[in-house]
């Protein structure tokens, strides 16, 4: 059966990372200006291009992966090109309503993922706009199963999920590293405090959502009583650390939307001066 045709625009971090995530089951063309940048992913396969008329006239599904500012500059353009189209966007903060004005006649799906789709294992999830069909939902699926996991959202949840799912790995990043720097403090070697860090990671995670119970709980199931992780924890609370998190996420959100609300006003102004 002939793969359906995806045309990545902007294939920088994330959008190279889908590249390489559904390139088994979809005929993908991967776009940037910098073409020379491409050539990892012409290694693997992929078609590269830094044409994108051509890249999206060829194309049944285009993947719009560009920094947020450049989205809707980008969609006028191509707006021709774009005509009777599925369009994914995966930019933060840049809403259904407004890419719906720019590209009336296209079907839009606004969607967050995160950098672990590198290794398929990314938490994707998304809004369609109103017309796109069920057909376009079977595609859609497809494309985010090959990422990892997904789920479909109301749009008004999008900007804390960008906080929440898309920026989280560089949270955990930090984590981690703190933890292994802890290790090395009192002498253990570099390779083995970061597996440590990492699995226990994963497999709290794993125990978190299979399990069903709420992290206090778990987190109560570790705390051996006169024990050692106890001395941690105080550590931890001294830290504040659950007030940093609580103040990174909500102002994260809160950068995610006001960045929502600069685009719709610059959208405004560009449109405005057009009629
Ligand atoms: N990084 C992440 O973890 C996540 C990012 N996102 C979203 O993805 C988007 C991209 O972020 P990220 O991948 O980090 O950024 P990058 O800068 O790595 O990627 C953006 C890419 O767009 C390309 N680009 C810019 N203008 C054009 C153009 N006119 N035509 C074709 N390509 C173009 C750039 O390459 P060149 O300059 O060579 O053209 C660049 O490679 C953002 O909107 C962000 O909100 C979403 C989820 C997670
Ligand atoms: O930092 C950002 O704006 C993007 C969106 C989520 C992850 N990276």
């Amino acid at each position: 059966m002939e793969r359906e045709k995806v045309a990545i625009i902007g294939a920088g971090v994330i959008g190279g990372a889908i590249a390489c995530a559904i390139s088994d089951d979809f005929q993908v063309t991967a776009t940037r200006r910098k073409i020379e940048r491409l050539s990892p992913l012409a290694e693997r396969g992929i078609n590269i291009t830094s044409d994108n008329d051509k890249a999206v006239s060829e194309a049944e599904v285009v993947i719009i992966s560009v920094k947020p500012y450049q989205v809707i500059p980008l969609l006028k353009n191509l707006s021709n090109g774009l005509k009777d189209k599925l369009v994914i966007s995966f930019a933060a903060s840049i809403n259904l309503d407004l890419m719906q004005r720019v590209i009336p006649d296209s079907r839009v799906v606004r969607a967050m993922t995160n950098i672990a789709v590198q290794v398929k294992e990314g938490y994707t999830v998304y809004s369609c706009g109103k017309n796109v069909t069920d057909s376009d939902k079977n595609v859609i699926t497809k494309i985010f199963e090959d990422m990892g996991e997904y789920e479909e959202v109301d749009e008004q949840h999008l900007d804390v999920l960008t906080a929440m799912a898309g920026s989280s790995p560089a949270y955990l990043y930090t984590v981690v590293e703190a933890m292994i720097y802890g290790a090395l403090q009192v002498g253990l070697p570099r390779d083995l405090a970061l597996r440590a860090a990492a699995w226990s990671v994963i497999g709290a995670s794993h125990l978190l959502l299979s399990s069903g119970k709420h992290p206090a709980e778990l987190r109560d199931m570790v705390v051996t009583p006169g024990g050692v992780t106890i001395d941690a924890i105080y550590a931890l609370e001294d830290g504040k650390v659950r007030t940093a998190f609580m103040k990174a996420i909500r102002d994260a959100s809160l950068k995610a939307q006001r960045l929502a609300r600069d685009a719709c006003d610059e959208a405004e102004r560009q449109l405005g001066k057009e009629n």
